[in-house]
């Protein structure tokens, strides 16, 4: 880019010096051709000079001498008609003259070249007034041009003519010739363009030629205009450049004034030779125009020149870079293939194998000796050491595989052992992909490593997968495994026993669902349950909690099954302990542990309870809660009368009547010890416990057991004390158990077979 730049500024000098050569070049040309105008326009001046100079004089020598001999004629008989053939010879023989005339004192033509002029009277003319009004016989009066009578422009030269006292007697005139002075100008001009004109002194034009704008009678006398510069230069000639007139175009001009030595002239005469500068310089300003045209064309082909060399220097530079860069990208690839490939465990190779069955390995990285036991170059030439080191078991299968793989282009892989010396036997694995060359060859690009270790860790992993199979498959618990997709990947024996899928049925989660808790409400709550233990899993590293479940098994029967398990990313496996005997069991050592064994009815651990729970039942309701407490009247002596198995037999039999007499779910009856038995009555105002004690001791006695020992009646009657309380916070259950037992003691009390009523009522106040 620097070097680009510097070429443009190369250019934009060079061009900058050419340009300034140019322009010095046109600038001195236009020095030149403004000199050369100066010089030819002062020489076409001197030429009118000298042109018209003689006329003037001859003009003058011709009027002086007239002058003298004119007052003679005037004098003589018929010297008028002298003088006029005088005058015709003189106006023959001055070409610049159109007329010469004598006029006398009052400006009466006396004598003229011109017969047709004689008596005319010029007397009123501007040059006679002038020359009457006093003026040297010696000098040549040169009137101010007047359109003359014949039309055109008149210019007259004259001289007076004194009397004998001096006083004015007349004028000698000679106008000058237009068709003459237009020859004379019209000679000295070499361009079309170039004017030339005859001024009087007092800035009248009298003739102009060449320029439209310049016309005979126009007044150059005007403040500023060149022809003024001329007359206040005091010179005879002058060349001036500038305009004519105020604001007019710009002119080269060469004035010169006609003054014949020795000549005393009223005014001079100027000629002038100009030409407008533009017309001057145009075949200058052309050429520099063409000039400045071919320079700008050559300045903007040498710039485009330069540019497209530029460009095309940019693109074989941006090219070459570009292919540098590949190349270096090319470089830094091969270099790290060739890290990769001399760092890798395994080997990358080319193999080939020739049509006539001979075959090498073109490259193979450094892995290659590790691999095989060769380095790369032993094998480029023959592949033979290296198939040498395969294991006979696998080499005709691992042959059969490249020769399909070279018939079919498909890929080649394979497993495959090697034995190499002081290594023993090693597993490969590689795989390779074919490519058939124009030779017919075939050239496979493939990779091989070493898998021993992890063959032996899959054989490892195998054996433990095939122990722990086993193990899962003998465990005394019921195992599965359900994959992400909801199917039982896994069932162990016991679990088939367990629900009755065989291992080669299909089963899923939801068909397991389904018919394993055939009930909505329970398979909706079981399913709440398990997404509860699926989160927790998450939260607690996988750990399913166990939970028991009541399970359908496609026998129809139901078990109480423990489920707990592990969860596994999307899969779970799940433990099955079955319960149900081990829950049957513990019911009837519960049932044992709250039945009395003598009577069948409830024991007295199972009465607390009950108590506990219905008083704070009944508390939370705010309803009464009734106790009947009742005891068998004189057992000892029926004990003693009948013996202690009747005695039992006595007791089984009160027993059941009391059990029997209570008809609503909640009651329960119980043998709170030896002869004695509570009944507890929730929700059972006073009136109606009362009665339910009289209605059960009716019962008993009703029974009509023989008691023959008792004083009281001859069968067996029951004495009972009832109590009855809301339950709140100033009572207790045992109040109404102390209560009870000290109304039955009144009962006892009062005579037995009763049932006390005297101060429950004051208590339940
Ligand atoms: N056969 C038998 N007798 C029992 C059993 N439990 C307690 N007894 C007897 O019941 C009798 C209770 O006697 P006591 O407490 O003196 O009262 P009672 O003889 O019934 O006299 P009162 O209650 O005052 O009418 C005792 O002799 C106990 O041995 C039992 O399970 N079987």
């Amino acid at each position: 880019m620097q070097r680009f730049r510097r070429e443009w500024w190369w250019l934009g000098l060079g061009a900058l010096l050419v340009g300034a050569m140019l322009a010095l070049g046109l600038w001195h040309e236009r020095q030149q051709t403004e000199a050369r105008e100066r010089q030819h326009l002062a020489q076409q001046a001197r030429m009118l000079h000298d042109n018209l100079v003689p006329q003037l004089g001859a003009i003058n020598h011709v009027l002086a001498s007239l002058q003298a001999d004119v007052p003679r004629w005037r004098q003589r008989p018929g010297g008028m008609a002298e003088l006029n053939q005088r005058l015709q010879l003189f106006f023959a023989a001055l070409p610049g003259v159109r007329s010469l005339n004598v006029l006398d004192g009052q400006g009466r033509v006396l004598a003229s070249s011109h017969d047709e002029a004689l008596g005319q009277d010029f007397g009123r003319r501007d040059y006679f007034q002038m020359a009457r009004t006093g003026m040297a016989p010696e000098t040549l009066l040169v009137s101010r041009p007047f359109q003359g009578a014949l039309g055109g422009w008149v210019l007259v030269l004259g001289r007076t003519l004194t009397a004998a006292d001096g006083s004015f007697d007349g004028l000698l005139t000679a106008s000058l010739n237009p068709e003459y002075l237009h020859v004379v100008l019209q000679s000295v001009r070499y361009a079309s363009d170039l004017f030339t004109s005859l001024t009087h002194g007092d800035g009248q034009r009298l003739m102009a030629l060449g320029d439209a704008n310049e016309r005979a009678g126009d007044n150059l006398a005007m403040p500023g205009s060149l022809f003024m510069q001329h007359l206040q230069s005091q010179r005879s000639d002058n060349l001036l450049r500038g305009p004519l007139r105020p604001g007019g175009a710009d002119y080269l001009v060469a004035m010169r004034n006609l003054q014949p030595p020795g000549l005393h002239m009223g005014k001079p005469l100027v000629v002038g030779v100009g030409r407008a500068t533009q017309a001057m310089w145009a075949q200058w300003r052309q050429r520099a125009r063409f000039l400045a045209l071919v320079y700008l064309l050559s300045c903007a082909a040498l710039a485009g020149g330069l540019a497209a060399l530029q460009r095309r220097q940019w693109r074989l530079w941006h090219t070459q870079e570009l292919l540098e860069r590949q190349q270096a990208l090319q470089r830094q690839q091969e270099d790290m293939l060739r890290r990769l490939a001399d760092n890798l465990p395994g080997l990358l190779y080319q193999y080939q194998l020739e049509p006539d069955g001979r075959s090498h390995f073109p490259y193979a990285s450094p892995g290659v000796t590790d691999v095989f036991g060769h380095p790369p170059e032993s094998l480029r030439a023959d592949a033979g050491p290296a198939l040498a080191r395969i294991h006979p078991a696998d080499r005709v299968a691992g042959e059969a595989a490249m020769q399909e793989s070279a018939r079919t282009l498909g890929v080649w892989q394979g497993e495959y052992r090697v034995t190499l010396p002081g290594r023993g036997e090693r597993w490969l694995s590689g795989q390779a992909r074919p490519q058939r060359l124009r030779s017919g060859a075939v050239l496979w690009h493939g990779y091989v490593h070493d898998i021993t270790e992890a063959k032996r860790q899959a054989m490892e992993l195998q054996e433990k997968e095939r122990l722990l199979r086993h193990l899962m498959e003998q465990m005394p618990i019921g195992l599965c495994i359900v994959d992400e997709s909801g199917h039982f990947s896994f069932r162990n024996q016991r679990f088939a026993e367990y629900f009755g899928y065989p291992a080669s049925e299909p089963l899923t989660l939801q068909r397991w669902w389904q018919e394993v808790y055939p009930d909505a409400d329970y398979r909706a709550r079981v399913l709440a349950l398990w997404n509860e233990a699926m989160d927790h899993a998450d939260a607690h590293d996988g750990t399913l909690p166990g939970h028991e479940y009541r399970v359908t098994t496609r026998y129809g029967t139901q078990r109480i099954m423990a489920i707990g398990g592990i969860a596994m990313g999307g899969r779970f496996m799940a433990s099955f302990i079955d319960l149900t005997e081990q829950k049957a069991h513990s019911d009837l050592l519960r049932h044992l542990a709250f039945v009395d064994g003598v009577t069948g009815i409830a024991n007295r651990r199972r009465f607390d309870e009950a108590l506990q729970r219905e008083w704070r039942d009944c508390l939370r309701k705010g309803k009464p809660l009734a106790l009947l407490m009742f005891d068998i009247d004189h057992f000892k002596a029926y004990n003693d009368f009948y013996g202690h198995q009747r005695g039992d037999g006595c007791i089984k039999a009160v027993a059941a009547v009391l059990r029997a007499g209570l008809g609503r779910p909640h009651d329960l009856a119980a043998r709170y010890g030896g002869e004695e038995f509570v009944c507890l009555l929730p929700d059972c105002g006073p009136q109606d416990a009362r009665a339910k004690a009289q209605e059960l001791c009716q019962a008993v006695r009703s029974l009509g057991l023989a008691h023959s020992a008792s004083p009281v009646a001859p069968v067996v009657t029951l004495s009972a004390g009832v109590a009855c309380l809301v339950p709140d916070e100033r009572n207790s259950p045992e109040a109404l158990l102390a209560l009870a037992d000290a109304n039955l003691y009144r009962a006892k009390s009062a005579g037995r077979d009763r049932v006390d009523q005297g101060v429950e009522t004051l208590q339940l106040q």
